[in-house]
């Protein structure tokens, strides 16, 4: 089923969230006016902004925001012409009182996300979200490390709670072509029209527009990405590469693909501080089955103990550590710095 008349499925640009993680989350009000302004412009139909931890996020274990992220969602609503601007939030890292303001603040979309086993933890979150009249999203984290089944058991809780739409969130970008296909066909099967199903790529093992297509065939009718894959990790699905493959594929996403090319050299590159790489740390993410934030912070760990940055992930993919134990990298590092 088409996503609407006009669009068979919806994109969203998390560069201005999941971006954050790889800026470590030194965003300014006019780095968001040019992004917005120019993936509006392209005819990207939404776009996430945030702590890349969502709401509540800047703080000492996860870095602090060089500006509030409520100043940057102002920014971007007073921007966007057509876009609706989303949020994302971790329920425990913000609280009821940070999608209030979101809402004040005239964003759109409230995308909620929780360890791909708890997602019984978002259910008020939810519920106050369709209250105040926000769009929902829920996203499973982590979900390369459960089986479809128990994922669309998650994705019923949220459903139920009242999310709109549930994501299967490759946060690790380890999941290979048919592990995302099943598993966006194991919610699918379990929301029918309760609830749409999406798709959140990283590009850790170099498979993030591939799962994506993959994702479609399979029924998901929402799709993330970040332009210029500035995102976590070796980065998010590149928004142009997939707009560019899905035309070919007579997918309609609505994208000007000349335009988001243009966008993602001209206006997203100078934003970031550095390309997005699938070099020795990320493709390592991706091997292990680790979550992309923990990059810059096991690579920072690394510096400081003088130990491998591939051998901290190594054992954190080993301990299956999920978002919000950061601390642990600090820990590992310290062990290997003390067998060297
Ligand atoms: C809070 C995380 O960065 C959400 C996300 O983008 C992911 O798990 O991937
Ligand atoms: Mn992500």
């Amino acid at each position: 089923m088409p996503y609407s008349a006009d669009l068979d499925i919806r994109v969203t640009d998390s560069s201005l969230r999941d971006g954050s993680h790889a800026k470590r989350h030194r965003f300014t009000v006019e780095h968001v006016r040019s992004v917005v302004a120019a993936l509006d412009g392209a005819g990207v139909p939404v776009i996430e902004v945030a702590h890349g931890d969502g709401l509540g996020g800047s703080s000492f274990t996860y870095g602090f925001s060089r500006t509030p992220e409520q100043e940057l969602i102002k920014a971007a609503v007073e921007t966007a012409g057509r876009a609706k601007i989303a949020f994302l939030m971790l329920p425990g890292l913000g609280v009821l009182d940070d999608i209030r303001e979101a809402a004040g603040n005239g964003a759109a979309i409230c995308r909620i996300a929780t360890h791909c086993t708890e997602a019984d933890i978002s259910v008020q979150h939810f519920g106050l979200a369709r209250d105040l009249g926000l769009e929902t999203v829920g996203f499973l984290m982590m979900a390369h490390s459960r089986p479809p089944e128990v994922l669309a058991k998650q994705a019923r809780i949220m459903a139920d709670a009242g999310c709109q739409c549930v994501y299967v969130v490759d946060s690790a970008g380890a999941l290979i072509m048919e592990q995302t296909g099943d598993r966006i066909a194991a919610l699918v099967a379990e929301l029918g029209s309760d609830a749409q199903v999406g798709f959140h790529g990283h590009e850790n093992l170099g498979l993030g527009v591939a799962n994506s297509v993959i994702a479609v065939r399979a029924g998901a009718l929402q799709i993330d990405g970040s332009t210029r894959r500035f995102g976590a990790g070796a980065g998010n699905t590149p928004v142009e590469a997939f707009a560019a493959v899905a035309e070919k594929l007579g997918i309609r996403t609505g994208i000007d693909v000349l335009k988001i090319i243009d966008a993602a050299e001209d206006v997203v590159r100078p934003v970031m501080d550095g390309e997005c790489l699938l070099d020795r740390l990320s493709l390592t993410m991706g091997y292990a089955g680790v979550y992309s934030s923990f990059l810059k912070h096991a690579d920072r760990q690394a510096a400081r103990y003088g130990v491998s940055g591939a051998e901290i992930l190594i054992e954190a993919g080993r301990r299956n550590l999920v978002g919000g134990q950061e601390d642990q990298l600090i820990e590992i590092a310290v062990a290997l710095a003390a067998k060297k």
